[in-house]
């Protein structure tokens, strides 16, 4: 592929920086992300990698560097900002509503998204264009069968798809995906990488997760952090061999009391 084919950069992290006191949680990050990339972001426990999810999205604010959306600064952005410029988080299971069904969620995401009012939620039912969107979401996400039920009454690993649902109802164009597996039942994996593995093509990911299976699966780059900084950007292939990732996963399991 010759440098003219290969897309700009939809989604970039340039020097980030961001310290807790004394200690330094994000240390001098850069990293990017074009149009259709699936990248894993790895590290021990306590490396940072939640600071630098709430930083990019805007939840905290970072004390150097930069966040790019399609070539332009976000800085100033917060966090409903950025995802109308098209950087979206997954929704968290603890985020969703019990008593509320997964058609009512899209639904909400589709209506912000279209810049309408709450208000007209109560009436979604009759606006043909949501109920379209909201039934090809949960359709796609195996989901269509529930998307009336509430969502207590529904599995953990099927709010878990609804998570992915709300969120691609929002049209990003980059997702970030934080632990998408985690607390989901053995069997129920599968159907997680299905829905992941369904993403659209030119959709940006970067993937937060502790399961190396799904990891190698999943990214065709992995980046992994440690102590704040990065420590090792490249293919999944090379990422177990690296001495500096090696070091920096027994460093942590030594730290935490486990036998090396
Ligand atoms: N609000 C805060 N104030 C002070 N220190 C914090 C704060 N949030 C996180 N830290 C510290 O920053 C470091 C990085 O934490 P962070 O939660 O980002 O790591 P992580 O890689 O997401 O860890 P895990 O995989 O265990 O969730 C840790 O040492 C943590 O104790």
């Amino acid at each position: 592929m010759s440098a003219q084919d290969t897309p700009a950069p939809v989604f970039e992290v340039v020097h980030l920086a961001k310290n807790f006191g004394g200690l330094r949680v994000t240390n001098d990050v850069s990293l990017s992300l074009r149009p259709g990339d699936r990248m894993a972001l790895i590290g021990p426990n306590g490396a940072g990698k939640t600071t630098f999810v709430n930083l990019v999205t805007g939840a905290l604010k970072a004390d150097a560097g930069e966040v790019r959306l399609n070539g332009e600064s976000v800085n100033r952005l917060d966090p409903i900002g950025r995802v109308r410029r098209g950087l979206v988080r997954s929704f968290q299971v603890t985020r969703l509503f019990l008593e509320m069904t997964p058609a009512e969620h899209v639904a909400l995401a589709v209506l912000q998204r279209t810049g309408r009012s709450g208000r007209m939620f109560g009436n979604f039912r009759a606006m043909p264009d949501v109920m379209e969107e909201v039934e090809e979401q949960l359709v796609a996400l195996g989901l269509h069968d529930l998307m009336h039920r509430k969502v207590r009454e529904i599995a953990y690993g099927q709010q878990r798809l609804l998570e992915i649902a709300i969120a691609l109802a929002l049209k990003p164009r980059v997702l970030l995906l934080d632990e998408p597996a985690a607390g989901v039942p053995q069997s129920d994996t599968g159907r997680i990488e299905q829905a992941l593995a369904g993403l659209p093509a030119s959709l940006a990911v970067l993937m937060i997760e502790h399961d190396m299976d799904l990891v190698f699966r999943f990214a065709k780059r992995v980046v992994v952090l440690a102590a704040g900084a990065v420590i090792f950007d490249g293919l999944p292939a090379d990422v177990a061999r690296d001495d500096r990732v090696r070091e920096a996963y027994l460093g942590s399991y030594a730290h935490a009391g486990h036998a090396a």
